[in-house]
C-alpha cells in the first residue's frame, strides 16, 4: 500500500545518528520524530531577513571554547561571567562607557577587535538563543544579558 502522502511543507528524513526518519519543517527548519498530520504554515514575513548586531561575549570555565584572544584559560563561572556582563550593561545603559569600548576590551570573542561588530546576518547563522534575541531587537536596542553555549553576552543592534 502506498505511503500516505505527508502533508505540504514537511519532508522526510532520514537520521543519520540513529538510522531513524524524522520530518523537517521547511519553512521553520525545525525537525520532529513524529509524522506531522498538518500542513506547515509559511513562517510569517514579518521582521527583517537580516540584522546587523554588536555583542560583548563574557565566556566561563563551562563555555564550548574556554578559550580566547583574552585568556588562554578561562577559569570563571558562569555566576562571574553573567555578574560581569551584567556590570558592562550598566555601564553602557548609564552611558560611563560605550558599546565599542567595552567590546574591543572585555569581549572573548574574536569580534573584540571590531568592537563587537558581527556584521549584517539572517536566520540560521547563529546559535538560536543568540538568534532569537538579536531578531527581537528594535535598531539601537541593547539586549539583556544572553546565554549561548559559548558564554554569556550583550547584543546591539545597530542595523
Ligand atoms: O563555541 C565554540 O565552540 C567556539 N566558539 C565558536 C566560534 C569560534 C571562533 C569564531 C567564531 C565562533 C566560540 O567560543 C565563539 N562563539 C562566538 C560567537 C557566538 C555567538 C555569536 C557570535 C560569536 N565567538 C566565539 C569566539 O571564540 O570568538
Amino acid at each position: 500500500m502506498a505511503e500516505e502522502e505527508l502533508p505540504s511543507g514537511w519532508e522526510k528524513r532520514l537520521s543519520r545518528s540513529t538510522g531513524q526518519h524524522y520530518y523537517l519543517n521547511v519553512y521553520t527548519k525545525e525537525s520532529q520524530w513524529d509524522r506531522p498530520e498538518k500542513p506547515a504554515e509559511p513562517v510569517s514575513s514579518g521582521g527583517p531577513d537580516q540584522v546587523q548586531c554588536s555583542h560583548l561575549l563574557v565566556k566561563h570555565q563551562n563555555s564550548r571554547r574556554p578559550s580566547s584572544w583574552r585568556e588562554d584559560e578561562i577559569t570563571r563561572t558562569k555566576e562571574d561571567a553573567l555578574d560581569l556582563v551584567k556590570t558592562y550593561r550598566e555601564q553602557i545603559v548609564s552611558g560611563r562607557a560605550s558599546f565599542a569600548e567595552l567590546a574591543q576590551k572585555f569581549s572573548d570573542c574574536s569580534s573584540a577587535r571590531r568592537g563587537g561588530d558581527l556584521g549584517p546576518f539572517g536566520r540560521g547563522a547563529m546559535q538560536r538563543p543568540f538568534e532569537q534575541a538579536a531578531f527581537a531587537l528594535k535598531v539601537g536596542e541593547l539586549s539583556e544579558p544572553v546565554t549561548t553555549d559559548s558564554g554569556v553576552h550583550i547584543i546591539l543592534r545597530t542595523a
